[in-house]
């Protein structure tokens, strides 16, 4: 496999951004080796500076659920753009955005657009703070709500994948007021309510956990934080970031059946442009200035073009039979991975929710983030690069979900699977 271009630009930036990124876990350096650039990507595909093909499961983190480069969204940007990019005062394509996310999410009573899924968890969070008049918040271990100073406490993602769950520059007053609960833990969160539920603002949960691999919420979790958070006042924020819009058209609230009172999401809102957006309860939104006290602001929020993109993929996923066609390929693909792993003798589980799913290299089911940790790290890297070298692109970290776009077809399936098959060969033979 050429590598040449990467190899040399990789190098320059190397001299011109830490870790030659602007985002940690794109750096590969939990998998070794060194990242691939990207020149182009259409359907399930990326091309890189070297002609190299992937089958991509990763979708830009999240957002390009119906492929890359999808003609409906590249037209809609297309057209959007050429009537000016910016423009600081309202546009209709922000209402429209507005009536069709409350639409799709009913719970998102009143919402505000921000420019991605951080600046909408951390003003989600002030919010839950201004709202209660309390300052401490509760998160789950292995959670990644984006990089707020609030939520980098035993944080995900790449903060996990780095051995950095608790940063510096995050002042030790302000960590003091993150909690931290194991995910999926009755026990632990009626006792901590127990003891200090009147001091708690909120309660922020990715409800399927997607930065520490993919976890799901056991039977019934969801509903208990909603009655301990209804019983003591808390806010209880859904970080709907990585699942809204993917495991459901309604999200994780609507296949769960759960209501929480605020939402943040992100990702496939805006399609593949920097958006974010939070919302929930009408009574609660109103306290965001100007209509109310609690500050939050954004140059760029509701930009058309954003605007545009994101509403283009939500019309694309309201298409009939989306989420269907979406969840009985990651069946095809999680059922043929644990599969070709056992014809290799390589004890391999998976976990999946419609167009999101995790792949653990261990015999146990997984379930909490203490089972996440336990995997074998080692032996996803090999498997990692094995597939890379096939023309198989996963996720560069054993902590991060898998995701699948309506582009992903049965050709692109099985090319993946005999790939697999391959690779376990590989890494079972050390
Ligand atoms: C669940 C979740 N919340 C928040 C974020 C932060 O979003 P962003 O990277 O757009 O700031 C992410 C991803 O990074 C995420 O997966
Ligand atoms: N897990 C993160 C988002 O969901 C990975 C994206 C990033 O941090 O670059």
């Amino acid at each position: 496999m050429n590598t040449a271009t990467s190899h040399e630009l990789f190098t320059r930036a190397l001299d011109l951004m830490p870790g030659g990124v602007n985002s940690p876990v794109r750096a590969f350096k939990s998998v070794g080796g060194e990242p691939f650039f990207a020149a182009s990507a259409e359907g399930a595909y990326l091309v890189d500076v070297d002609g190299n093909r992937y089958v991509d499961y990763i979708g830009s983190w999240g957002p390009m659920i119906a492929g890359h480069a999808h003609p409906k969204v590249l037209d809609a940007v297309a057209s959007t753009m050429r009537k000016g990019l910016s423009f600081g005062v309202p546009n209709a394509l922000e209402v429209t955005m507005a009536e069709t996310v409350r639409k799709l999410v009913p719970s998102m009573q009143m919402m505000r657009m921000v420019n991605s899924g951080t600046e909408a968890t951390l003003s989600a969070i002030r919010l839950a703070r201004g709202a209660t008049g309390r300052t401490r918040i509760v998160k789950f271990e292995g959670c990644y709500h984006g990089h707020g100073d609030s939520f980098l406490v035993k944080a995900g993602s790449g903060a996990l994948t780095f051995g950095l769950p608790n940063s510096p520059g995050v002042p030790k007053a302000l960590a003091d007021l993150t909690l931290t609960l194991p995910y999926n833990d009755f026990e632990a969160a009626t006792t901590l309510f127990a003891e200090m539920g009147d001091q708690i603002a909120g309660v922020i949960v990715e409800p399927i956990v997607g930065n520490a691999n993919c976890i799901l919420p056991r039977e019934g979790y969801l509903q208990h934080l909603r009655d301990l958070c209804t019983q003591s006042g808390a806010i209880l924020i859904f970080d709907e970031v990585m699942t809204g819009f993917r495991v459901a058209l309604g999200g994780a609230q609507a296949r769960y059946g759960v209501t929480p009172d605020l939402s943040t999401f992100g990702k496939i809102i805006g399609g593949g442009m920097p958006v974010g957006a939070y919302g929930g309860r009408a009574d609660l939104m109103q306290q965001i200035a100007p209509a109310g006290p609690v500050y939050q602001a954004g140059t760029l929020s509701g930009n058309p073009v954003a605007m545009a993109a994101g509403l283009a993929t939500l019309g694309i996923i309201q298409g009939p039979g989306f989420y269907e066609r979406l969840e009985s390929a990651t069946h095809v693909l999680c059922d043929g991975l644990e599969a070709a792993a056992h014809d290799a003798g390589v004890p391999v589980t998976t976990t999946r929710s419609c167009a999101m799913f995790g792949l653990f290299f261990t015999d146990r089911q997984v379930e909490t983030f203490a089972d996440a940790v336990a995997c074998d790290t080692a032996a996803f890297n090999r498997f990692f690069h094995a597939m890379l070298r096939r023309g198989v692109y996963f996720a560069p970290s054993a902590f991060e979900a898998g995701f699948l776009s309506s582009a992903h077809g049965e050709e692109e399936l099985a090319f993946t699977l005999q790939a697999a098959r391959e690779a376990f060969k590989e890494v079972a033979a050390g």
